[in-house]
């Protein structure tokens, strides 16, 4: 009998350390291929299996926004001399670069760019690129997308012309952009059968490109198309005339000049690092960078792999400047490092009257993480909770406040790490709760029960799984997100 439970009791260990371990590989597999994948396609491969099926994945959409931007100049900087250590340096640069406008992505105001690859020193990416449209998937096009989407693109491409100024002015370089932009219809797909990859073509893409290529330095050359919407939307457009464009013909085509925003659009306002208007704006990144967190999670996950392979020394980039690219991704593979899980969005939730600090479960062993060698720490986020005993009405973290404990047994919300908070405030769409939805069902400790949205304050009721009644549900709603420290 005593043999029997022995015998039992391994098996059950056994067992955990499988589940974990398979959980483990889950998490860096996620991580792998969100950061070659767009989130939506990522999940079509890791839940529908399409690698399985070996089916062609691709998407058709109607209007999408292709941007190309790239350096001209910077195939003269670039030299493999000595001095440069046979172009390592000249590498680290474009890396600061182009992971800067990676940075751009995770603003609020460009969640819906998706960045396509970098070409060379070119920079491509699009709008509009949204499964399924934009509130759900039986979604008819609106003539707004278009507007929306354009002005996304060329507003981020402003960013960009202000990103690389600031670099500029820190490296002491005078790098120089060139943007082309289109919009209209394109696929979209994964190709390849090794080192997948997704993909944008179409005439729209091609179109983009060549408006990169026939531009001028320090302009924003666009398709009359482009041109004609922005000039709707009260943007001051300069009519290029036409130009002759290789494959496609003499061509109508516009310049937009960075430096001007129309009056009603909010300025954007990368330099002031100082002032109020830049904390805001870091808010708003954070928020997005939040809200797309899986996606920057592997992007730092690749990253830093990368990185470590191709000993560029990331470390080195401006980790003491207000806008360094790498704060959140090293803070995140420090909270991984020492504990913590990089894909599991939410923290157990622990016994009533434990410590209010949350304590976070390994999903990624000590080697893994060890092996990536990290540069210099950074603060950890400090994801807080209180217990239900301390403080039944309000639940305090960074980013999220949990009210109500709703039913008699509300100690069991001991803790919550959310690291996935959703601006729904500005978001009228099904989209958002939807993927609100995933991510607390993501959660170990938590299932999500509804979303409801009162006036412009989303609030979501979870269930704590291990005691899964009504009763013991709580309602988390969004509030201001806190600053991440740098
Ligand atoms: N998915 C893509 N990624 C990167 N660049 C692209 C993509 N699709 C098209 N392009 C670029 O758009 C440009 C225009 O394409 P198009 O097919 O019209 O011309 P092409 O005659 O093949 O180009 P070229 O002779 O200039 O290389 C090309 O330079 C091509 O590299």
């Amino acid at each position: 009998m005593e043999y029997i439970m022995r015998l039992d009791f391994q098996w059950k260990q056994n067992l955990e350390r499988e589940q974990k371990e398979a959980d483990s590989t889950h998490h860096v597999n996620k991580l792998l291929l969100e950061n070659i994948l767009p989130i939506h396609v990522a999940d079509m491969y890791l839940y529908h299996q399409y690698m399985m099926m070996e089916e062609l994945y691709h998407e058709s959409y109607e209007e999408v926004c292709v941007i190309f931007a790239s350096i001209p100049n910077y195939s003269e900087f670039y030299k493999e001399n000595e001095m440069n250590d046979e172009g390592k340096m000249c590498l680290r640069v474009l890396n600061e670069i182009i992971s800067d406008f990676d940075m751009l992505t995770y603003d609020k105001q460009f969640f819906t760019i998706e960045k396509i690859k970098v070409v060379g020193s070119t920079y491509m990416a699009a709008c509009g690129l949204q499964p399924g449209g934009r509130y759900s998937d039986d979604y008819q096009f609106e003539e707004r997308d278009k507007k929306d989407h354009v002005a996304t693109i060329t507003k981020f491409a402003m960013a960009m012309f202000e990103k690389l100024k600031n670099i500029n002015n820190e490296d002491l370089q005078d790098f120089k952009l060139r943007v082309g932009i289109d919009v209209g219809p394109v696929i979209a797909g994964v190709v390849g059968a090794k080192k997948p990859m997704y993909d944008i073509w179409g005439n729209t893409v091609n179109v983009a490109s060549r408006m990169d290529y026939t531009g001028e330095e320090g302009k924003i050359h666009v398709t009359s198309e482009v041109g004609e919407t922005l000039q709707e939307l009260g943007w001051q457009v300069e009519c290029r005339g036409e130009i002759y464009v290789k494959g496609k013909g003499p061509m109508t085509t516009y310049f937009v000049d960075p430096t001007i925003q129309p009056e009603e659009e909010p300025k954007i306002n990368l330099t002031n690092n100082n002032n109020d208007n830049y904390d805001k704006n870091r808010r708003d990144s954070t928020n997005t960078e939040r809200r797309r967190s899986s996606q920057l999670s592997t992007n730092s996950f690749k990253g830093l792999l990368s990185s470590h392979r191709g000993s560029l020394d990331i470390s080195r980039s401006r980790d003491s400047s207000p806008h360094s690219s790498y704060s959140p991704i090293l803070k995140m593979f420090k909270k991984c490092r020492d504990g913590g899980s990089i894909g599991s969005s939410y923290g157990e939730s622990t016994s009533a009257g434990s410590s209010p600090r949350l304590s976070l479960d390994s999903h990624c062993t000590e080697s893994q993480m060890h092996s990536l060698q990290m540069p210099s720490p950074v603060e950890e986020e400090i994801v807080e909770a209180v217990t239900a005993e301390d403080n039944p009405r309000t639940f305090l973290r960074n980013d999220i406040s949990l009210q109500n404990g709703v039913g008699e047994d509300n100690d069991f919300l001991t803790g919550i790490s959310y690291r996935h908070p959703i601006d729904l405030t500005e978001r009228d769409d099904k989209s958002s709760h939807l993927n609100y939805k995933n991510e607390m069902a993501k959660s170990d400790s938590f299932v999500i029960s509804r979303t409801t949205t009162s006036e412009n304050m989303p609030s979501v009721t979870v269930l704590n799984k291990d005691r899964s009644k009504s009763s013991t549900a709580i309602t988390v709603e969004l509030e201001e997100l806190c600053d991440i420290p740098l």
